[in-house]
């Protein structure tokens, strides 16, 4: 399959004013004022193929929209190449977005005082879509994001999900074979989201249209896309199917009980801990690393009746959150970039 996006050590550095202390250093920053570096992204290179999913994740400041932002050429890289689609981001921006799409959940591409009818209008005329194409993709948008009562309703008096809804199916109109999508479910209610997640990958599906998305949503990531790629410190720390996260990387397993009767689990192995057992229910955490899951379970039916057993990963939220203490962990054994 054909990459759609190719990036060869990228880079790009900021310079940035430097805050001087007291009222004599911001004094005199106002008529000599010293700069500093800042390395925002630094020599990250990886491909993402035409219909792949990918999360592009990290903590606040890691570099993801400065990354997305050189990928759609609103951003020049300080050093390095990218490809989208076989265009060079920067010096091809217009030609490219004919054939991409962005989505930024902070920021709305709709008018807010007139109705989303009125952007899909206005959209038809930047993408020069041709009148019966357009007409056909505009209903088939509104039948699918269920925009049908929100068409002509001033985008200021819409909900967030209503104008979520609204955003993503205007940047769907013109079919881009790749959508950025930067923290699109910010915001949103459980309900809003899980519909949200269900219509991009419904798009990607039929469509074969590239996902290239930022999230601090694990939900997002463990529902929507099917790799990941983890950013700290403008450097890229992890890239790996989402489905191996979890079996790679957290050795931590939950074990959920429902006892037959009511009796002390008897288990006595390091690393295996009880962390609940109220009455009938008990449930374990499993660090497979010091003991395998066979040799709990052997021990557990050596010593209670089960009803029931349910073994888990932990959470996508919980996974993320131990990749980046690790990296934290990293960079104060001085292992961060300068
Ligand atoms: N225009 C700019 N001028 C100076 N520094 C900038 C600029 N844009 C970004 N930075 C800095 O570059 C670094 C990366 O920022 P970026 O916005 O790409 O991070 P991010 O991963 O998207 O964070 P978040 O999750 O908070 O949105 C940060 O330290 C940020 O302060």
């Amino acid at each position: 399959m054909a990459a759609a996006i190719t990036i060869d050590n990228l880079n790009k550095t900021f310079e940035v004013k430097k805050k001087q202390p007291g009222l004599a250093g911001s004094l005199r920053s106002l008529w000599k004022p010293v700069y500093e570096t800042k390395q925002a992204v630094s020599g990250i290179s990886f491909s993402v193929q035409q219909g792949e999913r990918l999360a592009f994740l990290g903590p606040n400041g890691a570099g993801k929209s400065t990354t997305i932002k050189m990928l759609t050429g609103i951003l020049h890289p300080t050093s390095g190449h990218a490809q989208v689609l076989g265009c060079n981001p920067w010096t091809e921006r217009s030609k490219l977005s004919f054939r991409i799409g962005s989505v930024f959940g902070q920021k709305s591409q709709l008018w807010y005082h007139l109705p989303p009818a009125d952007t899909f209008e206005l959209m038809r005329h930047i993408y020069e879509l041709p009148r019966g194409d357009y007409l056909t993709r505009k209903e088939d948008l509104v039948r699918r994001f269920e925009l049908g009562p929100y068409m002509n309703t001033p985008v200021r008096k819409l909900s967030l999900g209503e104008r979520m809804r609204c955003e993503i199916a205007v940047s769907l109109l013109h079919r881009p074979r790749v959508i950025f999508l930067d923290e699109p479910t910010i915001g949103l209610d459980v309900v809003v989201k899980l519909r949200i997640r269900e219509l991009i990958r419904e798009m990607n599906r039929e469509e074969g249209m590239t996902v290239f998305l930022t999230s601090h949503d694990a939900g997002d990531v463990e529902q929507l896309c099917e790799r990941a790629i983890v950013v700290n410190y403008g450097r890229i720390i992890l890239d790996d199917k989402v489905a191996l996260m979890k079996r790679e990387l957290l050795t931590f397993k939950t074990i959920r009980l429902v006892l037959a009767e009511e009796n002390e689990l008897g288990i006595s192995i390091p690393g295996a801990t009880v962390t609940e057992h109220d009455g009938l229910k008990a449930t374990l955490s499993i660090n497979t690393s010091l003991t395998s899951m066979e040799m709990v379970l052997a021990q557990l039916v050596r010593h209670v009746r089960i009803h029931d057993v349910t073994i888990e990963d932990p959470p996508m939220e919980e996974i993320i959150t131990h990749i980046y203490a690790q990296t934290a962990a990293g960079s104060e054994e001085g292992s961060e970039p300068a």
